[in-house]
């Protein structure tokens, strides 16, 4: 079959949510979802097919009854199936619904007829195999800072955001008031989709400035140092970024991290220590937490 997918399905008990995502996005799944059925919790999963062997799934089965196990929950049913690009993209779709996000935020599927109104921001998205739906805690968190960051009033506010994704920051960024975005990932497919998703919003081209890579890229393109720094990628990640913010603030530059999970919290505050950023708040959702900080 050619451009396969693997679909990948755990029904679990909802405290596992947290835990299937986080193994699904190591695993390499791109466009996770979750739907709620009956008190259990339904995710699907797609990855590409020679990205996984039969043995890698069964492994990544194991991993899961083993996160049940430690947490003294029911085994979760774990499942797998090869499906073509077309049933994937239409498969995943069908999961996904209206997402308010914080007190502003509307994110809306491209593919759905628009309201006739809305008392929300309409962000509208399709990130394709990217990041970046709005249903991932870590995305939640992320835009809710912003919420708090960005008064909602046009501003000159100039945002980086590095592992943009589908784009979802840097576009909810803008339609807070940012007066400009840097935006960087180092997957291809992510950047295109960020791209696609500023089309979908009207926005312009010069608001946000896409680049394949990561900080390095900002660094060399960014006119002037910026007044925030959105980064939600893996705790692991984060540590090596946190040393080259500072090439791209200023003295009253504030940035939001995400991606950590709470026993990642004390190396994140250390290393931010070390490189003279404070830690303004640490807010927590489920296992995650999310570092919204300011140079010291
Ligand atoms: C968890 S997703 C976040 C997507 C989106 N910003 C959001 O908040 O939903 C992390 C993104 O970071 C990208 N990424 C991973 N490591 C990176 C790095 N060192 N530099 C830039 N992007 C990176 C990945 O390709 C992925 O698109």
């Amino acid at each position: 079959m050619a451009n396969s997918w693997w679909e990948i399905k755990v029904l679990c008990d909802p405290t596992l949510e947290d835990a299937v995502f986080w193994r699904l996005e190591s695993f390499g799944c791109r466009g996770t979802a979750c739907q709620i059925k009956n008190n259990s919790c339904l995710i699907s999963a797609y990855l590409p097919e020679e990205k996984a062997h039969l043995l890698d799934l069964a492994a990544l089965s194991l991993l899961l009854r083993q996160d049940a196990l430690c947490l003294e929950i029911p085994i979760p049913a774990v499942t797998w199936d090869l499906i073509d690009e077309q049933d994937w993209s239409t498969a995943w779709k069908q999961h996904w619904e209206p997402t308010p996000i914080g007190d502003r935020f509307l994110i809306y599927p491209a593919w759905l007829t628009l309201p006739e109104h809305c008392d929300r921001i309409l962000l509208r998205l399709d990130p394709g195999v990217a990041f970046g739906t709005g249903t991932h805690a870590t995305t939640q968190l992320c835009l809710e800072s912003l919420e708090m960051r960005l008064g909602g009033e046009p501003t000159q506010a100039v945002i980086a955001d590095i592992g943009c994704g589908s784009g979802i920051l840097s576009i909810g960024a803008i339609l807070l008031g940012a007066s400009k975005v840097y935006a960087a990932d180092n997957d291809p497919l992510a950047t295109r989709s960020t791209k696609e998703n500023c089309e979908l919003n009207q926005i312009p081209p010069e608001k946000i400035i896409i680049q394949d890579g990561s900080i390095e890229q900002i660094i060399s393109v960014a006119e002037q140092p910026v007044d925030g720094i959105v980064c939600n990628i893996l705790a692991e990640v984060i540590i090596d970024l946190i040393p080259q913010f500072n090439a791209i603030s200023k003295k009253n530059t504030w940035a939001v991290l995400s991606g950590i999970l709470m026993d990642q919290a004390k190396p994140i505050a250390d290393t931010l220590e070390q490189n003279g950023w404070v830690v303004a708040t640490l807010w927590r959702r489920q296992e995650w937490c999310c570092f919204n900080i300011r140079r010291s």
